[in-house]
């Protein structure tokens, strides 16, 4: 099977380096910085939406985007992974997972670069066979294109898009795409706003969602 990942807020607990990047550059600006919730909610449209949201909250003007996007990426960029953690049980499932014989991708809004550097930070990237950042393309998700883009990487085989938010339920449908929802992430609407097939709190529960499906698929 050919599964697809998110990476924020599903695969890695990441707002606290991207809240530390985003403070370095409000304090370079003599200005107070957001707090984690804040920050948070900016995530899930990629790194530029994020800046321009940290400008809007903090009153700082659109014309300054340029070069302040260009800073909070270079601290981004240089420690992406200091902070942010894999949640629990994503090493131990992907790790089954490929020892299994399916094929894993992450298809993220995070530009590619910091992306990539955070994966093997956190020693995950021997198991990703494929990484679409949010720079790999014009379009970013909720346009279907990256996750078609993934999954064709990938090659053929029944697909499963895995993640945390709005966007990625709607990317989903947009690509018709079965969809598992991880409910301890990022998303701002209550877990029944968000249009999923399969939904888990805990990765120890995905497996098993992961096995029934390719049975199904097996059997059909
Ligand atoms: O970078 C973002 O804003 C969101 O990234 P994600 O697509 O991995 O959730
Ligand atoms: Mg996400």
């Amino acid at each position: 099977m050919n599964i697809v990942f998110d990476l924020d807020g599903t695969l890695v607990d990441s707002a606290p380096d991207i809240m530390v990047a985003a403070n370095r550059m409000l304090d370079g600006e003599g200005l107070e910085p957001l707090d984690l919730a804040t920050i948070t909610s900016f995530i899930g449209n990629g790194l530029p939406k994020l800046v321009e949201r940290v400008l809007r909250a903090r009153g700082i003007a659109q014309s300054q985007f340029p070069r302040l996007y260009d800073e909070v990426r270079d601290f981004y960029n240089a420690a992406p992974a200091d902070e942010s953690r894999p949640f629990p049980g994503v090493p131990d499932l992907l790790a089954e997972l490929s020892a299994k014989g399916h094929r894993i991708g992450v298809c993220t809004n995070k530009p590619e670069e910091p992306a990539r550097l955070m994966l093997k930070l956190l020693h995950l990237e021997n198991f990703i066979d494929v990484v679409v950042g949010g720079d790999a393309l014009p379009e970013k998700k909720p346009h279907p294109a990256p996750l078609h883009l993934t999954f064709e990487r990938l090659g053929e085989g029944e697909k499963l898009y895995v993640g945390d938010s709005e966007i990625d339920a709607e990317v989903a449908l947009a690509a018709g795409v079965r969809f598992a929802l991880h409910t301890q992430g990022y998303r701002k609407k209550a877990v029944e706003g968000l249009p999923h097939e399969f939904r888990f709190d805990r990765f120890e529960e995905l497996g098993p969602i992961i096995d029934a499906i390719a049975e199904e698929t097996a059997a059909a």
